[in-house]
């Protein structure tokens, strides 16, 4: 069984805009998930279709074999998601928040587990402490706790380090990793594209609305051939290879993009035919942003 099956997700809202076009993809148990996109492509819509939030207009979603729409207590008790924006009661604690939460998913002593989590998230000192006093990043670990108080299998962070210190996404991503480790599947989305490169070992890009791309973040490292260099050279790059120049810096430095390494020694053959001196070179790795960047301007599809 899947944790997560997306099959066919069409989603048009009341004006008319269809922010999902057909969106297919499963996330097996286990698996430590991205889904990327641009700001619009459709990342929150499918997020809230997930949770049951909104309606899909045609296609289908389960969560641990549950429909979200025919068994949605079912596939609401098997989901934990961390919303994009802070939503809080300011009238009760930390703890009270969670004892609540717990409440409604039918769990009645949930101290040891709330414990926990409030130790992984750096929340013990504040589980007395009224939810309106928290700062925002504090109220964030809240929320995230909020989400995990019935240990879903599927765990949901919809851009869960947007605005937080550099500790809280250090101890955030720690918590994810052991959870993972215990067997939650987690699926995240994030705007730090080195994040999802870091610990996600698969990525589904979204692009208006439509899947662009969808495989083992090795393989999308991988898949780009070309060779990305920076070079400071003592003149400017001969005529003849100015159509590979993507990126000038300052005047002769730039960044050209070479079909392959073997070109690199033509490059070099003919910077010294010209007597151009090369002052500093250096290879560029792939990154997701590199791709992230080039799927969202060029109509390059890996599917
Ligand atoms: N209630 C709505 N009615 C009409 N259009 C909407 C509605 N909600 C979202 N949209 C549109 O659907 C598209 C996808 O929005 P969505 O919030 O899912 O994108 P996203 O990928 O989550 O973006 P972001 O990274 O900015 O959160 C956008 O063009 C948005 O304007």
């Amino acid at each position: 069984m899947n944790a997560l099956t997306i099959n066919q997700a069409v989603k048009t809202y009341a004006n008319g805009f269809t922010a999902l076009k057909g969106v297919s993809f499963d996330v097996q148990q286990g698996e430590f998930f991205a889904l990327l996109g641009a700001n619009g492509a459709g990342k929150t819509t499918l997020i809230s279709a997930i949770a049951g939030l909104n309606r899909l207009s045609s296609g289908s979603i389960q969560v641990m074999g549950y429909d979200v729409q025919m068994q949605s207590t079912q596939a609401r008790m098997n989901l934990g998601l961390v919303p994009q924006e802070l939503v809080f009661d300011p009238f009760f604690n930390v703890r009270q928040i969670l004892q609540i939460q717990s409440g409604y998913f039918g769990i009645r002593k949930n101290n040891d587990w709330i414990d926990e989590m409030l130790h992984h998230l750096g929340l013990t000192d504040k589980a007395n402490t009224n939810l309106r006093n928290l700062s925002g990043g504090m109220k964030r670990r809240v929320m995230v706790a909020q989400a995990l108080v019935h240990r879903p299998p599927l765990i949901i962070l919809d851009e869960p380090t947007a605005g937080v210190d550099v500790e809280l996404r250090h101890s955030l991503w720690a918590f994810m990793q052991t959870l993972n480790q215990q067997g939650h599947t987690i699926i995240l989305t994030t705007h730090y594209l080195e994040e999802a490169e870091q610990y996600c070992g698969r990525i589904a890009m979204l692009k208006q609305g439509k899947l662009v791309a969808l495989d083992t973040t090795e393989h999308l490292l991988n898949a780009e051939q070309n060779v990305r260099i920076q070079l400071q050279l003592s003149d400017k790059l001969p005529e003849n290879w100015q159509i590979y120049c993507i990126q000038l810096i300052e005047s002769n430095t730039f960044i050209v993009e070479l079909k392959d390494y073997n070109q690199i020694a033509e490059l070099l053959g003919c910077l010294k035919n010209a007597r151009i001196h090369i002052h500093k070179m250096h290879i560029l790795e792939n990154d997701l942003e590199h791709i992230f960047l080039s799927l969202n301007t060029e109509q390059l599809a890996l599917i």
